[in-house]
């Protein structure tokens, strides 16, 4: 009788003289099976039931082998899917970074390769290529007013005929927001460019039908010639999009080619910007204050701010030299929050000196108006400055009231809840709405001064009186603006006009002299 283990040596022995290579895995059930048989069976027994076991073992282990084969055969194939994938993302990346999300025309930088490139062409074949730069009209109207998804549309609509508008060798691009490019390659002479021009400006003026809407919107054009006006791409590209400005300055909606005077007053404009960026830092920003007075008492009521510019070579500076200006190149929002900053904190530091000062007003830009943290830095500041909320009255025109009239309503709201008065100023200038009188939270009307000018003998100061009763009718508080004459000044007071600012009242004077005069207000020495 062969014992167990001699059994389980022998065939040990003879799996090593077979050179059997030991299997990676742990043995199958089909070993134990093996055993089990050859624990009962004489010596031809067992090595009949050896080969059993073996056979058993190898059918186990060509099975595995099938099932890795064909996890190698499926890995692969997801190999493959996922190599198409990855080139697909690799295209479509491509894809992306040389086209504009929006419109799919090349962006900038596809543009300027194709730029660059046939700039060497013209260069090596002495042919020329027009540049047009084209910037839509008042197109900030179109998403204020619409939103800006049809703002959106528009676009690709403007894209699309702007794309069928050039030959097939030339080249558009958006440049970005609602601006795009154009090359015109081989063009003759500049009368050649002018009707392309004309036909581009024309084809993007047609009325555009979005959504049920009917748009109408201009096209500023600026064009620069390849070589005649310039003989690289970037001053190619400075130039055009300076004659551009150029057509924007003179009303829109037009084209015009670079000429080099425009050079010279964008290069004004460039070192207006350096130096009205500069004046907040260097501190050349003043406020006056034009006191508006209580015309049935004739006492100092209030204040309004205006601001100054000590120019460093053209002096003081009115507003009307650098507002507009401000409000172009976007640093009017910088302006706004200092001037509303400085002059709360002033008429703070004036009532903590025990002066009559009930409210100090601040003119606020549509732009700062319309920020989304106006409402937070009117409150930070004051917070800050420790004046109280009742004591400032913010000035907007009809136009910032009337941009986006839901956003304004909610902020007036807000503004007025907290305690901060609401004054429209230049009223009757702007829309003139009667509507929004009564839709705006709102507690002041500012008459313009032209009304008040109206004020004297053979005028028609019809309008004044209507203003002045609208007012009192909706219980708002009237102030009359310009007041220059004794004669506008009793007119006003008979009319029970509440409050009065001009020139024959009190001119606008530094801090320093307004406070002499709040100081001299309290002594008794005048009203
Ligand atoms: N709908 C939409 N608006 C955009 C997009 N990109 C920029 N804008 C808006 O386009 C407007 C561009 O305004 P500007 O060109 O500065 O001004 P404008 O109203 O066209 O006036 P002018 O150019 O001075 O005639 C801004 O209000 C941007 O917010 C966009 O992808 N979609």
């Amino acid at each position: 009788m062969v014992s167990w283990q001699e059994r389980r040596k022998t065939r040990r022995d003879r799996r090593s003289s077979l050179d059997q290579p030991a299997l990676p895995v742990a043995l199958p059930d089909s070993h134990a099976r093996g055993q089990r048989r050859a624990a009962a069976a004489s010596m031809p027994d067992l090595i009949a039931l050896e080969n059993a076991s073996l056979q058993d073992e190898l059918r186990d282990h060509i099975v595995r082998l099938q099932e890795a084969n064909r996890q190698l055969l499926t890995s692969s194939i997801n190999a493959q899917v996922l190599a198409e994938q990855l080139h697909a993302a690799q295209a479509e990346m491509t894809h992306l970074a040389h086209h504009d999300h929006l419109t799919k025309l090349p962006n900038r930088v596809q543009f300027k390769k194709q730029l660059a490139d046939r700039i060497a062409y013209a260069a090596e074949h002495g042919s020329k290529l027009a540049l047009l730069f084209i910037d839509l009209d008042r197109f900030k109207v179109v998403n204020d007013s619409l939103g800006h998804g049809i703002g959106d549309l528009l676009l690709q609509a403007v894209a699309q005929r702007l794309a069928a508008s050039v030959r097939g060798s030339d080249a558009v691009c958006r440049q970005g927001g609602d601006e795009f490019v154009a090359m015109l390659v081989d063009v003759a002479h500049a009368e050649d460019v002018a009707g392309r021009a004309a036909h581009i400006h024309r084809l993007l003026s047609a009325p555009y039908t979005i959504a049920h809407h009917v748009l109408h919107i201009g096209a500023s054009i600026g064009i620069s010639i390849y070589p005649d006006d310039v003989a690289d791409l970037e001053a190619l590209m400075r130039n055009a999009d300076i004659a551009m400005y150029s057509v924007k300055e003179h009303g829109r909606n037009s084209f015009a080619f670079f000429e080099p005077p425009m050079d010279e007053r964008a290069m004004a404009r460039h070192q207006m910007e350096v130096s009205l960026r500069g004046a907040l830092e260097r501190g050349e920003f003043v406020l006056y204050y034009q006191a508006q007075v209580d015309l049935a008492t004739c006492r100092t009521a209030g204040a309004e701010a205006l601001i100054r510019w000590h120019h460093p070579s053209e002096g003081l500076l009115q507003p009307k030299a650098f507002i507009g200006f401000a409000e172009e190149c976007g640093i009017i929002k910088s302006i706004d929050r200092w001037v509303l900053r400085e002059a709360c904190r002033q008429a703070k530091s004036w009532q903590d000196a025990g002066y009559a000062l009930q409210s100090i007003s601040v003119n606020i830009s549509a732009q700062e108006f319309e920020s989304v943290d106006f409402l937070q830095t009117v409150f930070t500041t004051l917070n800050q400055t420790g004046l109280s909320p009742h004591a400032l009255e913010l000035e907007l025109t009809e136009g910032t009231l009337m941009r986006d009239s839901v956003s304004t309503i909610e902020k007036l709201k807000a503004l007025r809840a907290a305690g901060v008065r609401i004054a429209i100023d230049d009223f009757g200038t702007g829309y003139s709405s009667l509507g929004y009188l009564r839709r705006f939270p709102i507690d002041t009307l500012k008459i313009d001064q032209t009304f008040v000018a109206d004020i004297r003998p053979g005028a028609d100061d019809v309008l004044v009186d209507t203003v002045i009763s609208i007012g009192m009718r909706l219980h708002h508080h009237v102030v009359a603006e310009g007041i220059e004459t004794a004669e506008q000044l009793r007119f006003l007071q008979e009319h029970a006009c509440d409050t009065g600012q001009g020139f024959h009242l009190a001119v606008p004077l530094p801090a320093s002299e307004f406070g002499q005069r709040l100081a001299l207000a309290r002594a008794g020495e005048i009203a």
